[in-house]
């Protein structure tokens, strides 16, 4: 019998098929040991995160929440998120088993045979709310990023307990459970300081009425200085909570053309300013353009918790904000079409926001 030549991974144009429809990810191909990165994730030279732009001697701060309701906590707070967008905190009463919890868990899923994940696809899972996926919108993406993911859109602990993943819906939730004071203090600090006195009914919608949560894996990568982890976006969220291992890799957007690197530091949380934010509180707050590097040597994760307005809330600047003679800068929206038009397109930096520009 003649040998059958297998044609090379990297050549194959096969890997959509591989990769996104039968559920094995970036995750199957690099275990699969290719030697070089398949075209597909080639990323055009501008979007590559190359050591000439990053400003090593920079980096956000790092705020301790032990005494939360001291006044200086919340000053920081406020400085942080207008002057940044991101910051670190610690000592924030997450206990560090809970989240070293939901790190092993999502290992345990992403180590599940990909039949057992291709259950949670777009095409297959038994839910909106649950959804297995790879890069960001494969579809709408000329070049791919270097990233799986599970996303979980939370209704509710019966309809989590009922259709999450059981590898790891048990430590999702008491992370999601565990994160909610934090929330509610940023959220207070931050209000307080743009005239929003008391978070009311409504403004607790707006705010925080809604939650997704991603498990992102971003397995080892043959050329790492090719392609991206994550590439340039801002969140659409109004808060993002980022639990990510000790491995690094993302990057801030500082003045100018310059990137900021965002060091693990045992125990923190990163915690961002999302578009949502930005929008109600009339760009005092800023969204920050942020992406994340492929690793040639270390598989690393990291579980953001988007708190977000609901689908079906309309947002735009609070009445309070506005209340001197400030201009409006953002028209009202509704929140669930702000969503759509991230999600139909590729990373693009801070060009989502544009949509809500009057
Ligand atoms: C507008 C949503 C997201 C979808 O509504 P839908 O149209 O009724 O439901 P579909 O499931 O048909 O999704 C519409 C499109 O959005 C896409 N999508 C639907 N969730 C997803 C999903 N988690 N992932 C990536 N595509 C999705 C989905 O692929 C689909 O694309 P397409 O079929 O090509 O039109 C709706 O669920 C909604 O308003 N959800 C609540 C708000 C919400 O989740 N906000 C997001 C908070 S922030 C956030 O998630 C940030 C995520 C992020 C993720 C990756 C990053 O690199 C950076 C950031
Ligand atoms: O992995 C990270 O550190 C950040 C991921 C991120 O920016 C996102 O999921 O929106
Ligand atoms: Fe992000």
């Amino acid at each position: 019998m003649a040998p059958t030549v297998a044609t090379p991974i990297s050549e194959s144009s096969n890997i959509t098929d591989l990769v996104v429809t039968n559920g094995n990810g970036v995750k199957g191909l690099s275990e699969m040991g290719l030697k070089t990165l398949p075209k597909q994730y080639i990323q055009p030279v501008e979007e590559r995160i190359t050591v000439s732009n990053i400003l090593p001697q920079e980096s956000i701060p790092i705020i301790d929440m032990s005494n939360w309701d001291d006044q200086k906590v919340s000053e920081s707070i406020c400085d942080a998120a207008e002057k940044w967008g991101f910051f670190q905190i610690i000592n924030h009463g997450v206990p560090i088993e809970v989240l070293e919890n939901v790190k092993d868990a999502t290992h345990r899923f992403f180590n599940l045979p990909a039949e057992e994940k291709r259950k949670f696809s777009k095409e297959n899972s038994p839910s909106n709310s649950v959804r297995f996926g790879t890069s960001f919108s494969p579809e709408a993406e000329k070049a791919l990023e270097w990233k799986d993911y599970l996303s979980l859109f939370y209704v509710s602990e019966d309809e989590a307990s009922a259709l999450w993943p059981s590898a790891c819906k048990d430590q999702v939730l008491e992370y999601m459970r565990g994160s909610e004071p934090i929330i509610q203090r940023l959220l207070e600090a931050l209000m307080k300081r743009i005239n929003v006195k008391e978070i009311d009914e409504t403004k607790e919608s707006l705010l925080m009425g809604s939650k997704r949560i991603n498990l992102n894996y971003y397995p080892i990568c043959p050329n790492p200085e090719l392609t991206v982890g994550v590439g340039r976006h801002s969140d659409v969220s109004t808060l993002t909570i980022l639990l990510q291992d000790d491995i690094g890799g993302l990057y801030v957007r500082g003045n100018n053309d310059s990137w900021v690197h965002v060091p693990p530091v045992s125990g923190s949380l990163v915690i961002n300013v999302g578009d949502a934010l930005q929008i109600m509180s009339n760009g005092r707050y800023k969204s920050i353009e942020h992406r994340v590097v492929a690793s040639g040597s270390k598989n690393r994760i990291s579980v953001p918790i988007f708190v977000n307005p609901r689908p079906y809330d309309m947002i735009g600047p609070f009445s309070e904000v506005l209340a001197g003679a400030e201009k409006a800068l953002y028209k009202q929206v509704l929140y669930s079409d702000y969503v759509k038009h991230f999600f139909r397109k590729a990373h693009d930096g801070k060009n989502t926001i544009e949509f809500a520009k009057i």
